[in-house]
């Protein structure tokens, strides 16, 4: 982080200091509030104070609540990447993220939307509409305009006319058409890279010019080096099974949905949650969501409940240096820099990466650095937040996406996407009264106390009777864009950009894609280094070859969890954390990598036409 300082989580610390709890957190001190002293089942240490060591915390306290839990982080801030920032304009103040803005709330995202319930903080959130122009409109940038992908909403005859007349999509519906003829590839197989997969399939053109573009916008990473077999398990898994991935496509829809037994047990155990109503009404009606002060205020809420929680210490500022497990493997030791901080516990959940882990990772007596995780590469991101003055500089939407085989020319910066932050929240104008298309407020909160949905133009009310939330706080909305610069484009560079350089890419990639050429009022420049790890063809094996490892050297005394294993967002984060918990909480002998590769699968009964999927 180049800019701003740790505001948040010194704000936490300083909310506990006048709240009159007994110690201060977390600022380099440990708290625990011990309410009676009963003997632990569980003493647990969790390496790492991001989002995937907080949520372990979080799943751990509730589902083992005579635990005693110690988080160790070696910076002096909770949360990792997620990382908001309120910063002054003008007139007001604004939301930058330097990290992810957004949670969805389909597939792990339930246990996104279910913290969310639990903590309390659905009144403080921000739902955008799915039919909004945020949900619908995503634009790519190829070869030197933006082009709006295909959606049912905007009918037949524009979508296929763009698919027709537009040079990023040439050859793809044709190879579309052709898919179910092609070979099936050898059973011998066992990866390929995404690219290598869908232009056998498909055809280059759509790999470089569209599906790039999507691998940007989840990995940052090389469609060329990322693995169909992690990534797109489903279509890899169909060609192999049904010959071809429209084939497998077509047996879905008749037989159902195909399920590892795994999967299809988590989402009957968040099906039979007890969901609020009204929550459950609204994320139906929105694809996406975020706080008004940012996924921050995620990492702030949690870690106030666990504090609260009383068996949960957190031990910032405190580098952990080794792990050893004891002789008969019955307990593990953590060491830190700060000698005093070591501790023996029970178990440990690492949510390190695997680099890290691997030079904490000890055998007895041993000094060497054990690898316990086989190389799995990262890339960094440059995120670039920027306010304007002037409103609606870019046409409504998401943001776009830039793919690999946009021209040199075109994007000499290498960036990789440009978010436009302005439709995650509604302007001033939103949210005054003469501009809702229902105005009879009186009306609307008896709608809503019968759980109905209320709408204020683009996003869900749901924090009635007050004001709907909003993250900038202006009296007149200007344009706030995140500019994605790197990825995969920066490996193997011995330096990044600074802050300077930094901004003056973003604003050389905005002037030509989009012609903004204002002097931004506010803007923070962020390198997160190696933020994002890169499934590269052979993940799985690798991931194999960590369980056991990790099982050989620790004998289920030591548990993984994080972006590195089943999805790099912070969904999959949090799914990882819960996966680790559900399995020490049933006794059952693991790493957190034990189901990797795994070949039970079910199918769901079909959806048949008109008919609602479960969510
Ligand atoms: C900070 C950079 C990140 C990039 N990808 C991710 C991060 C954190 C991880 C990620 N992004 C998305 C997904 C899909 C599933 C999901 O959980 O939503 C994942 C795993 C989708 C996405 N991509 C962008 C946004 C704003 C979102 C929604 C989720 C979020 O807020 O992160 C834009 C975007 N992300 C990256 C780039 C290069 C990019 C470009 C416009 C990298």
């Amino acid at each position: 982080m180049l800019r701003h300082g740790h505001q948040l989580n010194r704000s936490i610390c300083r909310q506990y200091r006048r709240s009159g709890t007994q110690a201060v957190w977390p600022c380099a001190v440990q708290f625990r509030r011990q309410s009676t002293e009963v003997k632990p089942t569980h003493d647990v240490a969790i390496l790492g104070g991001g989002i995937t060591g907080l949520a372990s915390a979080y799943y751990l306290a509730r589902e083992l609540p005579n635990s005693r839990i110690t988080v160790y982080e070696a910076s002096d801030r909770i949360g990792g990447w997620l990382s908001s920032k309120r910063v002054p304009v003008k007139d007001g103040t604004i939301l930058f993220e330097a990290g992810p803005r957004t949670l969805r709330p389909a597939s792990n995202g339930v246990l996104s939307a279910r913290m969310m319930q639990e903590l309390d903080l659905a009144k403080d959130a921000i739902f955008p509409q799915k039919t909004s122009p945020a949900a619908q409109n995503r634009y790519v940038y190829y070869p030197d305009h933006l082009v709006r992908m295909p959606h049912p909403a905007f009918g037949f005859a524009e979508n296929a006319w763009s698919l027709l007349t537009e040079p990023v999509f040439s050859g793809t519906p044709w190879a579309a058409a052709q898919e179910i003829f092609r070979e099936a590839r050898d059973q011998g197989v066992q990866d390929e890279s995404v690219g290598d997969f869908f232009s056998r399939r498909l055809s280059r053109n759509t790999v470089d010019r569209i599906l790039s573009a999507v691998l940007h916008g989840i990995y940052a990473g090389d469609a060329w080096q990322l693995s169909a077999k992690s990534l797109f398990s489903g279509p890899w898994r169909d060609e192999a099974t049904a010959g071809s991935i429209f084939a497998g496509m077509l047996k879905s829809r008749a037989d159902g949905p195909e399920l590892t037994r795994r999967e299809a047990d988590f989402l009957q155990v968040m099906k039979s949650y007890n969901w609020d109503p009204l929550l459950r009404a609204t994320l139906k009606d929105t694809t996406a969501f975020t706080f008004k002060d940012g996924l921050q205020m995620l990492v702030d809420k949690l870690a106030r409940h666990l504090v609260e929680k009383g068996n949960v210490e957190f031990r910032t500022s405190t580098p952990v240096t080794s792990i050893v497990a004891s002789e008969n493997r019955n307990n593990v030791t953590v060491n830190a820099e700060d000698a005093t901080q070591s501790g023996t516990y029970t178990h440990v959940i690492s949510a390190l990466s695997p680099g890290h882990l691997n030079q904490v990772a000890r055998k007895l007596e041993d000094t060497a650095t054990t690898i316990l995780v086989p190389s799995i590469p990262t890339v960094t991101v440059m995120t670039v937040n920027l306010y304007f003055r002037t409103p609606d500089l870019h046409p409504p939407g998401f943001g776009y996406l830039i793919p690999q085989a946009t021209p040199f020319e075109n994007n000499p910066e290498r960036a990789l996407g440009v978010v436009f932050d302005t439709a995650y929240s509604p302007s001033p104008k939103d949210l005054d009264l003469n501009n809702w298309q229902v105005n009879d407020v009186d009306q609307l909160k008896q709608a809503r106390e019968q759980g109905q949905l209320i709408n204020v133009n683009d996003f869900a009310w749901y924090n009635m009777p007050h004001q709907p939330n909003k993250q900038d706080d202006v009296p007149e909305r200007g344009t706030k864009l995140t500019v994605m610069l790197g990825g995969h484009w920066w490996n193997g560079w011995p330096s990044f950009p600074d802050e300077k350089e930094g901004l003056a890419l973003a604003r050389s990639v905005l002037q030509r894609h989009l012609n903004i050429s204002e002097e931004p009022e506010a803007w923070q420049v962020n390198i997160q280094k190696d933020c994002i790890p890169q499934y590269t063809v052979g993940h799985e094996s690798r991931l194999k070859s960590a369980h056991n490892n990790i099982w050989r050297e620790y004998k289920g005394r030591l548990r993984v969890a994080g972006n590195w294993m089943a999805g790099v967002g912070v969904n999959d984060c949090l799914r990882s954390a819960w996966d680790v918990v559900q399995s020490l909480r049933s006794g059952m002998d693991g790493t957190g990598l034990e189901h990797v590769g795994t070949t039970d699968f079910v199918r769901l009964k079909p959806v048949r036409p008109g008919q609602q999927s479960d969510k």
